[in-house]
């Protein structure tokens, strides 16, 4: 079955192209009963306030958190990563519904407003391991949130070093000090719990494929004995072992 992706809000048609970037079919979901069709998700960036409000008005919260209770593969990009968490902080007053699952809170707009967007390179041990290339990514930033605290089955994949004088929130994230150097506050960025996948900044709007990679072998049980269930479409190349494209982020 197909890779579903959330389609609410935000940027949705990036990963759609991500995805078709790797040969696989990604399908929109706006509706409960559309989740019945596919076998993972994307929850994309955006805001996700205003996302919450569209998947409150479209019934989705009860569907979104079966999927993710029954083990199925979900990606929480940014907002998503906001929903998928089990307690986020920084809300707007009145909160917002969350779907949950992911042991975690997180800071909704860590790094500040929408001019402190940034770009850096991040290491990713785990993604480079799994998927080659790079020791880094491009992590793209749009307002975005932050891991302040993970429980004891979420597995850390990334993390920034935030110079301490750019922390606006303080959190028990660990420090780090070099002679002669601003301290640092390593910020974790990336996040695994089993089946439910979390990256605070937007992988989508980069030509690296690899954490979409990632997530297919996750969605697809690579290494668990489990058979092949992701659609690929025609035209695009369909190995998922293809070396990683670095050539630029598609926005700088
Ligand atoms: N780029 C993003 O998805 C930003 C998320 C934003 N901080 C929010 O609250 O929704």
């Amino acid at each position: 079955m197909a890779v579903g992706v959330l389609a609410l809000q935000g940027s949705f048609n990036e990963h759609i192209a991500a995805l078709k970037r790797l040969g696989v079919k990604g399908v929109e979901i706006r509706k409960p009963e559309q989740l019945h069709n596919v076998t993972s998700l994307i929850i994309p960036g955006g805001e996700s306030t205003t996302m919450a409000k569209l998947a409150e008005y479209h019934n989705l919260f009860p569907a979104l958190r079966e999927f993710v209770k029954m083990g199925k593969p979900v990606w929480g990009t940014c907002a998503g990563l906001i929903f998928l968490a089990d307690k986020a902080i920084g809300q707007k007053t009145g909160g917002q519904e969350l779907v949950g699952g992911l042991d975690c809170t997180i800071h909704r707009n860590y790094f500040g407003s929408q001019i402190q967007s940034f770009e850096a390179d991040i290491l990713v041990p785990e993604l480079a391991s799994k998927e080659g290339g790079p020791e880094t990514f491009r992590g793209v930033f749009i307002r975005a949130p932050a891991v302040l605290e993970v429980g004891p089955e979420v597995e850390v994949l990334a993390m920034y070093p935030v110079p301490s004088n750019k922390v606006l929130y303080s959190s028990p994230a660990v420090e780090i000090q070099e002679e002669n150097t601003t301290p640092e506050k390593n910020v974790i960025v990336a996040v695994r719990q089993g089946n439910l996948l979390g990256t605070a900044f937007h992988p989508e709007l980069t030509a690296d494929s690899r954490w979409h990679s990632y997530f297919l072998k996750m969605a697809n049980g690579v290494g668990q004995g489990a058979s092949s269930s992701i659609i690929a479409v025609g035209g695009a190349d369909s190995s998922l072992n293809q070396p990683p494209r670095n050539d630029l982020p598609i926005f700088q």
